[in-house]
């Protein structure tokens, strides 16, 4: 029980305890954690000036065990009447605050892990091969993208513009007309590694700090003209938007399911069937311009995050405080379980209709897209992973 009034269904009760960087006006960002409507702040309850930094990147690197002994005592806070006069006049209301990017981003990769996604995008784009490249099942699939345009929610989705190539004729230049989101979620790492020394399976909750939502925001036009041969590059790069509050990967226990059955043996290093595995039943909603347009389930993943990371410093590659890996969209077989536009709409041939009566292929100037999502947490009730939102703005003027 606790001191606090928390509202009825807050999927910020004492089950999460979310970070984030947050200011009110006039004051610098620092750390605070979400728990109801409101905010605790962190550099003014502890006195530590690790959580006056502006980021949780200094927190972070302290490890785990710091992690559990914060999180220990934010539980005895809020749950022993006896702290509530020293703890209550730290608490700010959730509405005056200000949200910042929590992370000082190091490195972000982005994988390629639904296989309900992986499939539907070769189909469109490599039709007459088979839909999973011959490597697929045997490990995850990724590339490094772009830290410095990883963005906190809220920020404005500038249409970008680049090159594109018309099915009959020659390239040309301007604003992407296949502007698409990609729903994912998110791991930030705390604890780095050394260089040379491969992260095992076992070792993620050493390094993995938590979870947030992630949007990576693609333009299709640009992607599909310029990924052959080396993958991704500006028609991703341009913006990757995530959630303020990053939920530590305790809050997550309760939602640890079996990931999906592999149809091929795997190679020692990804092979999780003896393991705890760290499938995890979050449950994702899409909405354009407030309109549900889709739930991704991300228990279905093939690959998790624990396998992720392994592969990720596979080759001795290290791990830096503050490295984000997003999971790749996340799509399930339905259709409004498809994590993009281009796969909601096939590839613009099959226009979804909103509960508005609009219909859409992929996204118009103005339009709104928010993600948000939920999972089981310790107490039964659905713990919350916040939102990430953003909103389309015109190409700037040439
Ligand atoms: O199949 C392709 O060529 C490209 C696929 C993507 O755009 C996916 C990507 O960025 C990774 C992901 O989010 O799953
Ligand atoms: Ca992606
Ligand atoms: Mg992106």
């Amino acid at each position: 029980m606790t001191w606090l009034d928390l509202p009825a269904g807050t999927g910020l009760g004492l089950d999460n305890l979310p970070y984030g960087v947050f200011s009110t006006t006039g004051t610098a960002p620092r750390t605070g954690v979400a728990i109801g409507d409101s905010v605790l702040d962190l550099a003014a309850a502890t006195g530590d000036d690790v959580h006056a930094t502006g980021s949780l990147n200094a927190f972070m690197a302290r490890g785990p065990q710091a992690w559990a002994e914060l999180r220990a005592q934010l539980t005895r806070w809020f749950t022993d009447e006896a702290h509530r006069r020293t703890v209550e006049p730290h608490l700010v209301p959730r509405s005056a605050v200000t949200l910042h990017l929590p992370v000082e981003v190091a490195d972000y990769v982005d994988f390629y892990s639904s296989r309900h996604h992986a499939e539907n995008l070769g189909r469109m784009f490599r039709p007459d091969s088979a839909p999973l490249t011959a490597n697929w099942k045997h490990l995850p699939i990724g590339y490094h993208g772009r830290a410095g345009t990883v963005q906190v929610s809220g920020t404005p989705v500038v249409r970008p513009s680049g090159q594109r190539k018309p099915t009959d004729g020659a390239p040309v230049f301007g604003p992407s007309q296949r502007l698409d989101i990609e729903a994912e979620v998110g791991f930030v790492v705390g604890t780095p590694s050394e260089l040379g020394r491969p992260v095992p399976l076992a070792d993620f909750g050493e390094h993995v700090f938590g979870v947030c939502l992630v949007n990576d925001w693609s333009a299709r036009d640009l992607q599909s003209w310029e990924y052959v041969p080396l993958g991704p590059f500006l028609g991703k790069s341009f913006l990757t938007s995530v959630s303020p509050w990053v939920v530590p990967l305790a809050a997550l226990q309760a939602a640890r399911v079996a990931p999906p059955a592999r149809d091929v043996p795997l190679l020692p290093y990804l092979d999780d069937t003896d393991a705890d595995p760290w499938g995890l039943d979050i449950a994702i909603e899409v909405r354009l311009n407030g309109q549900l347009v889709s739930c991704p389930p991300f228990d279905l993943m093939y690959w998790t995050p624990a396998q992720q990371l392994a592969h990720m410093t596979a080759n001795g590659a290290s791990l830096r405080t503050g490295d984000l890996f997003a999971s790749g969209t996340v799509s399930g077989p339905a259709r409004d379980q498809r994590g993009s536009f281009i796969e909601l709409s096939w590839g613009g041939t099959e226009p979804i209709t909103l509960a508005d009566g609009s219909t859409r292929t992929f996204l118009t100037d103005g339009d709104t897209v928010t993600l948000t999502a939920t999972a089981p947490g310790a107490s039964g009730a659905r713990i919350a992973l916040g939102e990430v939102t953003g909103r389309v703005e015109p190409a700037p003027a040439p």
